[in-house]
């Protein structure tokens, strides 16, 4: 059977040391998520700590009353982390304070050891459940990985409310059970979900870390697609997967026609938002598997796994009637852009990507000299 003091030892130092980390973190960064994460972790361990004493020292307004406004307190510093890493939501400072007052008010006056258990765990409760619900946002727009913390704080709010509906339950005395060996399973659950919550936080901001280094090795800073780079080592691995399972595959290579023109007459900045203008017009019409890059100034380069050489045309057209179907707005100016298109298909053979882009560029030079604003579709 788990042995609940070897428990509680453990999530303590664990919680130190990882509450001391973020903290250092804070100072370093001054970034108040770390503050607000490092203090949640700290609060719990106060929380453990006092809440423990009850079994040495009858004093419950140190042990129940303060431990349970530490337990309060430390998921309401969590909800205040998400929030600072989310840069949302500036009014949640003062909803948590006023949770923290009302419970200070509310405790005291019920002042019945049960009574309080009851509210504590609905409040936590309460508070893991929102914790979840703001991760949602963070999830969206940062990495999956806040997904794990996310089914921590669900799994917390489950057993809160497990707690609370038994705790209901007993005071009301419609259970036939005794119910202290649920509770112990529940509070040994608590500390350790808390514990392993506290773990995947630093975690979590090592991954986004490493996401932005990746990022910024990967992606053309202007549209935020692929460079050329990274897009040549995963056409590379797509091409050996063509290969080996026999599938076909497109590779496109685009230009925007006359764009030194768009830069000579408008500007270089509205040279640049054409760029950009026409990476998003590329990216709508493609499916989520093609694969897009910006691979020189105005140039763009597409692989389309698993197309017929029809398809692929299709698709080649598709591109190119969005972008020279609509006027590109700039500062009020309307400009008209077209591109070019060279495709190859690919259907067996060792060849390699550079090949592959090399045949189509020879297809874009075609569509050049034809007169721009095409699709001209080679083969090897
Ligand atoms: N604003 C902006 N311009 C760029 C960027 N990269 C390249 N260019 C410009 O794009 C223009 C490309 O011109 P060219 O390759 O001569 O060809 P073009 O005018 O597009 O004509 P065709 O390709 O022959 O249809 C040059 O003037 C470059 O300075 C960029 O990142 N931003």
């Amino acid at each position: 059977m788990v042995h609940l003091p070897t428990i509680i030892t453990v999530s303590i130092l664990l919680n130190v040391l990882i509450g001391g980390f973020l903290l250092s973190l804070y100072i370093l960064r001054q970034q108040s998520s770390y503050l607000y994460w490092g203090s949640s972790c700290l609060i719990f361990v106060v929380a453990q700590i006092t809440a423990s004493l009850r079994i040495f020292i009858d004093f419950p307004l140190l042990t129940h009353y303060l431990a349970d406004l530490f337990i309060i307190a430390a998921p309401l510093a969590a909800i205040l982390g998400v929030h600072a890493y989310n840069n949302t939501d500036k009014a949640t400072l003062s909803y948590c304070i006023g949770v923290l007052i009302t419970s200070v008010f509310v405790l005291i006056p019920l002042y019945n050891i049960q009574i309080n258990q009851i509210f504590t765990t609905f409040i936590i409760a309460c508070c893991f459940s929102y914790a979840a619900y703001a991760l949602r946002k963070l999830q969206l727009n940062r990495i999956k990985h806040a997904l794990l913390l996310q089914v921590c704080f669900v799994l917390h709010a489950i057993l809160m409310f497990l707690q609370f509906v038994l705790l209901m339950l007993n005071s009301l005395s419609w259970l036939a059970i005794d119910i202290s060996q649920i509770l112990a399973v529940i509070l040994i659950s608590h500390i350790i979900i808390t514990t392993c919550t506290a773990m995947i936080w630093p975690l979590l901001m090592f991954l986004e870390s490493e996401q932005a280094l990746t990022d910024l090795a990967n992606l053309d800073p202007l549209t935020g697609l692929l460079n050329r780079r990274a897009f040549l080592n995963i056409s590379a691995k797509h091409l050996e997967q063509a290969n080996n399972h026999k599938k076909e595959l497109c590779a496109l290579m685009i230009d925007i026609d006359y764009f030194k023109k768009v830069n000579d007459e408008f500007g270089h900045d509205a040279g640049d938002e054409a760029i950009k203008w026409v990476a998003n017009k590329i990216q709508s019409q493609l499916r989520e598997q093609d694969i897009v890059a910006r691979i020189g100034g105005e140039e763009f380069a597409i692989l389309l796994p698993c197309t017929s050489k029809e398809n692929g045309r299709t698709l080649s057209e598709r591109v190119r009637l969005a972008i020279n179907s609509e006027q590109f707005i700039y500062q009020q100016q309307a400009i008209s852009l077209s591109i070019s298109i060279g495709i190859i298909n690919h259907t067996l053979g060792s060849r390699n990507i550079n090949d592959l882009l090399a045949q189509a560029d020879k297809g874009l030079y075609k569509a050049k000299n034809n007169g721009r604003n095409q699709v001209v579709v080679m083969a090897f």
